[in-house]
C-alpha cells in the first residue's frame, strides 16, 4: 500500500487578536431549487494577505462576525471549511470559497438566526470580512493524493471540502476511483448537485451517490442514509473499499460517523477503523451507541471532520 503522507500545512497565520481582511467576490445559492435549507457559495478575494496560496483543501478559515454577544463581548470566530481546491477557486490562488448554511431555528417559540452564518449569507460582492486561519492539519488529502482511491461521505455543508478535493483530483491527471456519498433529507437539499452530476458524466472514475432520507424508501421500507449506501450500493463501493489503497473521508453533522463505522464493520471493512477493548471481536449489531464513541475510532485510512 502507498504510504499516507499528510502535507505540512500553515496554521493560524491570522489569529482572532490579529485577523486579516478579505473581500467577498461572489455569494450565490448552491442548492438546486428552493430549499428550506439556505446554503450559499461564498467566495473571497484574499489578495495581499498571507492566506493567498497557503490554504489547503481540507482546512478551514475562521470568520469573525461584527458586533457583540449577549454578554457584551465581541462575537467569537466561527470556522468554515474551504470548498475551493488548493490552487484556488477557478485555479486562481487569490480566491477562496466557502459553503455556508444559514442557521435558522425556532427555539422556545422564537426565531433564532445564527450570528455568523446569516452575516456571511447576507454579504454582497465588495463587502470586507475579518478572517483568521487557516486551521486543521489532519482532514487533508495526502501529499501523494493520486496514489489513492477515495470514498467520501458527506451530510449538509460537510460537502464543502469534498467539492474542492474532487475538483483537485479529477481536474488533474488522476487515475484512481472516487465515490461521493451525500445524504440529505430532501432532494432540494442537495448541494452543488449539477456540478457533481456533470463530473459523473465526464469522468468514468467518479460516482455520485445521493441518498434522500425523507422521500425515498429502501426495498424493506426503511430510510436511506449515508451509511445505508455501504450496503445498498455494494456493487459500486465494495470494489473500492476492498482495495488497500482506498481512503475514507467523513464530513458533516456530528454523529453521522457512528452509522458509517457500524456499517463498514458489518460489511467486513473494519480495516478502516481502530477498534478497542471488547469491540475488537464484538458483533457490530451489538455495538452500543454511547460506548461506541469510546471504542470505535477512525483508523489510519479514515479521516473525519464532524461538527
Ligand atoms: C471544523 C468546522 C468546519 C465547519 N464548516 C462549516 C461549513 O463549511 N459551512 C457551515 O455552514 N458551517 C460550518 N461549520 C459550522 C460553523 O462554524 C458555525 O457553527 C455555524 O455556521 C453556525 O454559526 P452561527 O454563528 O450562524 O450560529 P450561532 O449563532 O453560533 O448559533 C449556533 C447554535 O447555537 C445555539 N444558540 C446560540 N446562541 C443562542 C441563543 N442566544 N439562544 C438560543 N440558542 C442559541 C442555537 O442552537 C444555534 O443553532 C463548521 C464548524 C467546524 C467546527
Amino acid at each position: 500500500m502507498a504510504e499516507i503522507t499528510l502535507p505540512e500545512v500553515e496554521l493560524n497565520i491570522y489569529s482572532p487578536k490579529d485577523p486579516t481582511e478579505i473581500t467577498v467576490v461572489e455569494n450565490y445559492v448552491c442548492t438546486k431549487e428552493s430549499s428550506p435549507n439556505f446554503v450559499r457559495h461564498v467566495t473571497f478575494d484574499v489578495s495581499g494577505t498571507d492566506l493567498e496560496g497557503r490554504v489547503r483543501i481540507g482546512q478551514s478559515i475562521g470568520i469573525l462576525p461584527p458586533g457583540n454577544d449577549e454578554r457584551g463581548k465581541p462575537h467569537k470566530l466561527r470556522l468554515y471549511s474551504v470548498s475551493s481546491p488548493t490552487v484556488g477557486e477557478g485555479g486562481e490562488s487569490h480566491l477562496i470559497s466557502t459553503t455556508v448554511k444559514r442557521t435558522i431555528e425556532e427555539l422556545d417559540g422564537k426565531l433564532y438566526t445564527g450570528v455568523c452564518s446569516n452575516y456571511l449569507a447576507d454579504l454582497k460582492p465588495g463587502d470586507k470580512v475579518k478572517a483568521t486561519g487557516p486551521s486543521g492539519k489532519r482532514f487533508l488529502l495526502p501529499e501523494n493524493e493520486k496514489d489513492f482511491n477515495y470514498v467520501f461521505f458527506a451530510t449538509g455543508t460537510g460537502i464543502a471540502p469534498f467539492r474542492g478535493m474532487i475538483m483537485e483530483l479529477l481536474e488533474s491527471d488522476y487515475k484512481g476511483k472516487i465515490a461521493l456519498v451525500f445524504g440529505a433529507a430532501y432532494r432540494t437539499d442537495l448541494i452543488y448537485p449539477d456540478y457533481f452530476m456533470e463530473m459523473e458524466k465526464k469522468y468514468d472514475n467518479f460516482r455520485y451517490i445521493a441518498k434522500i432520507s425523507r422521500e425515498d424508501r429502501r426495498p424493506d421500507g426503511s430510510k436511506y442514509y449515508v451509511q445505508t449506501a455501504i450496503e445498498d450500493e455494494e456493487e459500486i463501493l465494495d470494489p473500492i473499499f476492498s482495495q488497500e489503497n482506498t481512503l475514507v473521508y467523513i464530513c458533516g453533522i456530528k454523529g453521522m460517523e457512528a452509522g458509517i463505522y457500524k456499517s463498514l464493520a458489518k460489511k467486513g471493512f473494519s480495516e478502516y477503523l481502530l477498534l478497542k477493548g471488547d469491540y475488537v471481536d464484538m458483533d457490530p449489531d451489538e455495538w452500543d451507541w454511547e460506548e461506541m464513541r469510546r471504542n470505535v475510532k477512525p483508523g489510519a485510512r479514515c479521516f473525519e471532520e464532524v461538527y
